[in-house]
């Protein structure tokens, strides 16, 4: 009889078996639906013998309800699925609910209903909601959710108006097909060293073997239009690619670049597309239609039917690292699909992580560089600005080299950029007659204020508040200071000291959505910006070419704090937004303010020696047995009960490991003691590399035993310690 176990996409539940109806063609892969109890659950048919659990005699098994007609995961995504879930110590199910993510894919019909308006002029006197609907919805067309939450009416407003016939029905088919990209459409002519690295990687994508690159090029080398090409091969021998870009803000220019060199838009992939663009893309996807997949790290576990090449560009960037759910790395995850898959994974970056080097280094990945600038462009000289004998005055944080540099500017007509990694107007208010300081009630953090929108947030879980008109405290009012730059300060000093200046503040809160990026794109490209002032979002990627200055308003910013990466990561931001000057014909200058002149990693962007950098900061990690030489992970346990977390830390605590190859720091309570409600106790754990971590972390944590209350969350090869 034909029997078999399937991954139910549930992780509370542990793996089921059941028969398999005559005529229904089971094998292993299959999406299935089960029976369970009264209730149906979708699953995924797993290979016999890999998946533990214990045996039901035949004659209690259930049959299978029937097969979703996808084409079953690949036998490389299944290790994949079972490898990912190993390594970062997460349940299957978890994992292969990204696979399958798009829910709406896996139903039956080919058509679905989405609404848009209906055009001609409303009949007589509207409502305000109707009227805000008729206003925000030109040229929009989703489903009446996705509408309403555009137009910020109910989904009631919405249904009336189709009633009335404001809005009219469509009918859409899912699976119709993407334009076609075309490898031979606009095709650059490389530089000398362009073409020698495009030559290899197309080599390299022609032999349909796993073969890891780092793309090492530095910035403006043309590290995009490089890769393209092996793109463009994968196309010709029609595979399917996957870009995988850290930030949907950057994926506007990178669209764009894409259209003029392929003549068709790729597909997108990201977690804010509306449901039925997603089933459209999940499905291409899975029946190979969809040529070239443009996503966040999610679109890493799609199932691809036959793809050719993953690229991932600025791979060194720690979104590609997910903190939360299955907490996994894009960037490590791809290369073990490439591997599972066969196939060529490129890592591309001017400032690639520590770890990749090192990959490079011992011959593991094949390193590929881009010593120069594309067309002759020159990197920029770079200055420190030591904010100790340079001290801005009171209240401002420019110092004034920097400010006469941005006069000079904006005399010439060229553009400048400010960085700060900080949102908002200011990372503390205080009152100043109680000394009151404004908290989120729900994490151990300050709110930080934005003028922009008039509003008090916490970055941490989102709660936002109307800034008050007196203190909360003593009720004295007009009394709130704001204590520290960020971002929209930084752009309120730049309009005092230059009325005149057009100055743009660029973080996630005003390039939000494609469609703002793109906005915000087209008027620096306009140059209808002079000075754009931003967070690490606009450190990487861009390309304007009148940009000439960059200021580093704070480098000491990053050093901050207990992160094990600081100086690294401080490496890479600093000389990304470096990397933002002198891309065109005139020369870029870099001033970088610190009070830290003399802090190795300041001293090394002063002298652009990244070699220097890299090999002192490889000899720190080598003496505390960081990564690469040895391995962490971070436990953390959760409750909305302290005393739960504290005795849970304490219970795990007692029952530690002793083993000489693994080192176990705490618990302690976490930098972010409260997080969204939730108390928060963590251990570091320090492997050596030849160390079993995974397991002995199972091992541990099944010895002990948990209030309900307790969540606990593993977390290896973190890049977030708070
Ligand atoms: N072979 C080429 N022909 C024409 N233009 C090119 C070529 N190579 C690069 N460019 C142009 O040079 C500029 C810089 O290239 P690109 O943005 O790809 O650099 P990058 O290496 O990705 O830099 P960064 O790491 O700073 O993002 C872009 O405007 C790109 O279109
Ligand atoms: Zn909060």
């Amino acid at each position: 009889m034909n029997r078999v176990r399937i991954l139910v996409l549930n992780a509370a539940l542990g793996p089921l078996d059941y028969t398999v109806p005559e005529g229904v063609d089971a094998v292993p892969g299959s999406v299935v639906i089960a029976p369970l109890g009264p209730r149906r659950v979708t699953g995924i048919v797993w290979d016999e013998g890999r998946l533990p659990g214990t045996e039901v005699p035949a004659e209690k098994l259930r049959p299978l309800l029937g097969l979703v007609p996808v084409p079953p995961l690949a036998e490389p995504l299944r290790r994949l699925v079972e490898w990912t879930a190993d390594y970062y110590c997460a349940a299957m199910a978890s994992v292969a609910r990204m696979v399958l993510s798009s829910g709406g894919a896996l139903g039956g019909p080919t058509t679905t209903t989405e609404y848009r308006l209906a055009g001609g002029e409303p009949a007589g006197r509207l409502t305000a909601q109707r009227r805000q609907a008729l206003d925000r919805l030109a040229g929009e067309q989703g489903t009446i959710r996705e509408l309403a939450s555009a137009a910020e009416v109910s989904e009631g407003v919405l249904r009336g108006m189709v009633g009335a016939g404001l809005i009219e029905p469509v009918e859409v088919a899912i699976d119709r097909p993407y334009p076609l990209a075309d490898p031979d459409h606009d095709v650059p002519s490389l530089s000398p060293d362009q073409s020698e690295v495009a030559g290899r990687l197309v080599e390299a994508v022609r032999a349909q073997a796993f073969a890891p690159f780092l793309l090492d090029g530095v910035t403006g080398s043309g590290k995009t239009e490089t890769y393209f090409e092996p793109v463009a091969e994968a196309l010709r021998m029609g595979r399917q690619v996957l870009v995988l870009l850290p930030e949907i803000a950057l994926t506007e220019n990178f669209l764009a670049r894409f259209e003029d060199r392929f003549g068709a838009a790729p597909v997108l992939w990201h977690s804010s597309l509306k449901s039925t663009e997603r089933r459209r893309a999940w499905r291409a996807i899975a029946q190979g239609s969809a040529q070239v997949v443009v996503g966040a790290r999610s679109a890493l576990f799609l199932p691809y039917a036959d793809l050719g090449l993953i690229v991932v560009d600025e791979a060194h960037e720690i979104s590609f690292k997910q903190d939360d759910g299955v907490r996994y790395n894009a960037r490590d995850v791809s290369v073990m699909r490439a591997r599972f898959e066969g196939l060529p994974v490129v890592l591309a970056s001017a400032t690639p992580a520590l770890e990749s080097l090192h990959m490079a280094e011992i011959g593991v990945y094949e390193r590929l560089e881009l010593p120069s600038r594309f067309g002759g462009a020159q990197l920029p000289d770079i200055h420190i600005l030591d904010l100790t004998r340079e001290k801005p005055p009171r209240g401002r944080w420019l110092a004034q080299p920097l400010v006469d540099r941005l006069a000079q500017r904006l005399e010439r007509g060229e553009q400048s950029l400010l960085f700060l990694n900080r949102r908002g107007y200011a990372p503390l208010t205080l009152c100043r007659n109680c000394g009151h300081r404004f908290k989120c009630p729900h994490c151990s953090a300050w709110l930080v204020e934005h003028r922009l929108s008039a509003r008090l947030a916490c970055h941490h879980c989102g709660l936002e508040t109307q800034v008050p008109e007196a203190c909360p405290e003593c009720g004295e009012g007009d009394c709130l200071v704001a204590c520290g730059p960020g971002v929209e300060r930084i752009a309120d000093e730049v309009a005092e000291l230059f009325p005149e200046a057009r100055v743009a503040v660029a973080t996630s809160d005003t390039l939000g959505s494609p469609e703002r990026a793109a906005q915000f794109i087209a008027e620096a490209e306009a140059k209808a910006i002079d000075v754009i002032v931003g967070t690490q979002l606009v450190t990487k990627g861009f390309h304007f070419p009148d940009l000439t200055l960059v200021g580093v308003v704070d480098a000491d910013l990053g050093l901050e704090g207990g992160d094990l990466r600081a100086a690294e990561r401080t490496y890479q931001q600093v000389a990304q937004v470096a990397g933002r000057a002198g891309r065109g014909s005139k020369p870029g200058e870099v001033l970088i303010q610190t009070r830290h002149k003399d802090a190795p990693v300041i001293a090394a962007l002063a002298d652009g020696d990244r070699d220097a950098f890299y090999a002192a900061e490889t000899e720190a990690r080598r003496d505390a047995g960081a990564p690469p030489f040895g391995r962490w992970a971070a436990i953390i346990l959760s409750s909305e009960d302290e005393k739960e977390a504290r005795e849970a830390a304490i219970r795990l605590g007692d029952v530690r490991p002793h083993q000489g190859d693994l080192m176990i720091l705490g618990p302690a309570p976490a930098p972010l003691a409260l997080l969204r409600g939730r108390y928060r106790y963590r251990f570091l754990v320090n492997a050596w590399r030849s160390a079993n971590l995974q397991a002995a972390l199972r091992d541990w944590i099944g010895r002990a035993e948990f209030a309900p209350g307790v969540r606990v969350g593993i977390d290896i090869d973190p890049y977030s310690f708070v």
